[in-house]
Parts: C-alpha cells; sequence; structure tokens
C-alpha cells in the first residue's frame, strides 16, 4: 500500500473514531497530514469527520494549490501556517472538542497560559496552551494569529472556537487535542475547589525528562 493510501485511510479512521467519540458535531472540524513530498491531505470543507471518503480528500501541493478532490477546509490557510513554522509537524487537528470550546469562551482565562497543570499527561502532550484572540472562521488574520504563536506552541485554543494541535504524526496530534479536551473537561468540573495543581518543579522536571 503507498504512503498516500495509508494517509487517506489513516484521515479517514481518525475523523470516524473522534466524530464517533463526540469530540466534534455536524460538519466541524478538520484534519490535515503533511506527506513526504511536502504536499497535504486535508479534510474537504463541510463535511462531517465521521463520514470522510479517502477518494475525495482535498489534496494541496507543497505551495498550498489545491491540486486534486473536494474543496479543502476554509482552515487550510491556518493548518498550512502551522507547518510552515513547526518543519517537524506531520498533521494538524481541529476540533470543536465541548470542554476546550467551554474554556476557550470563559472570561477570566489567562491568554498566555490558558489551562493550569492538573496532571502529568497533560503537560507532557500539551504544555503551555496560549488563546489565540477571536476571528471568524476562515479569516486569514486567523491563520496569521496562529502562525505568531506556532514556532513556539503546537497546540494554541482558538478563542470562542476550539483547539488545534500539530504532531509529529496524526496519532500524536490526535493523542494530544484529546488530551486538551480531557483537561479542559477536569479543569471545568473542578472550578470552585481548591485545587492543587503540578508545582513549578514538577513542570521543570516533566519538560526536562519528556521535552
Ligand atoms: O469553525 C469552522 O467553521 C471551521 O473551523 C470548522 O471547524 C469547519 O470548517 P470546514 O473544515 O471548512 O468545514
Ligand atoms: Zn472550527
Amino acid at each position: 500500500m503507498s504512503e498516500e493510501t495509508r494517509a487517506r485511510d489513516a484521515l479517514v479512521e481518525t475523523g470516524r473514531s473522534l466524530f464517533g467519540r463526540g469530540l466534534t458535531f455536524g460538519s466541524t472540524g478538520n484534519l490535515s497530514l503533511r506527506l513526504g513530498d511536502g504536499s497535504w491531505l486535508m479534510t474537504p470543507t463541510n463535511v462531517s469527520l465521521g463520514d470522510l471518503d479517502p477518494a475525495r480528500l482535498s489534496k494541496l501541493d507543497g505551495d498550498g494549490r489545491h491540486v486534486s478532490g473536494d474543496k479543502p477546509t476554509k482552515e487550510s490557510f491556518l493548518h498550512i501556517a502551522m507547518y510552515r513554522e513547526r518543519p517537524d509537524a506531520g498533521a494538524v487537528v481541529h476540533l470543536h472538542s465541548t470542554h476546550s470550546v467551554a474554556v476557550s469562551a470563559l472570561a477570566d482565562i489567562d491568554p498566555d497560559d490558558v489551562l493550569p497543570p492538573i496532571t502529568a499527561y497533560y503537560v507532557m502532550r500539551v504544555g503551555r496552551l496560549p488563546l489565540v484572540p477571536y476571528f471568524p472562521p476562515g479569516d486569514p488574520d486567523l491563520a496569521g494569529a496562529v502562525g505568531k504563536l506556532a514556532s513556539k506552541h503546537h497546540a494554541v485554543l482558538l478563542a470562542n472556537h476550539g483547539p488545534v494541535v500539530a504532531g509529529s504524526s496524526l496519532a500524536a496530534a490526535t493523542y494530544a487535542t484529546e488530551e486538551l479536551e480531557e483537561t479542559a473537561r477536569l479543569f471545568l468540573l473542578l472550578q470552585g475547589r481548591a485545587v492543587r495543581t503540578l508545582t513549578e518543579d514538577q513542570v521543570a522536571e516533566l519538560r526536562k525528562r519528556f521535552g
């Protein structure tokens, strides 16, 4: 099986799994994957991640030109902005996962570091999560704002919208997005309680061990 066929199947399977577990809804969310020759496969615009067709995925060349398949996600520029700043990124996941979206709409969160280090796994998979100011979906300024943060952050949270997460592979990007969503859920569950988060030393130790 060719690299591209495997990649197409992986996008379809990942989309089905995320949608089936309620991690995004309707036709929200988009996925992309970088192929070895520098081109990209992306989910088409206005499709359910639960119902992707491998033959209709959008293909873009290394310059971001749409070369085959259905019209790409309106966030293709945002995905490309992430890849351009992160040469090691192999995939990008964007979802409207409920708890992450809820946190992205809270008035009093720290835009430089949205979620506290509640667990080691969050620190290992996500790290420091900045909030990207609100822009309408698909707005070129949204892609620009993500691009500005992307060299330092593989995961960002779009205000009143949802997470965007890059990873070395589609699995890595997906695991990190799921970890972000679960931590957002824990954060909301713990509202109003005195919380013992990891200390700065504990976070530094995790960064040293797990990069
Ligand atoms: O929120 C939006 O409109 C987009 O960011 C999105 O999640 C789905 O858009 P398409 O990928 O263009 O369907
Ligand atoms: Zn979206």
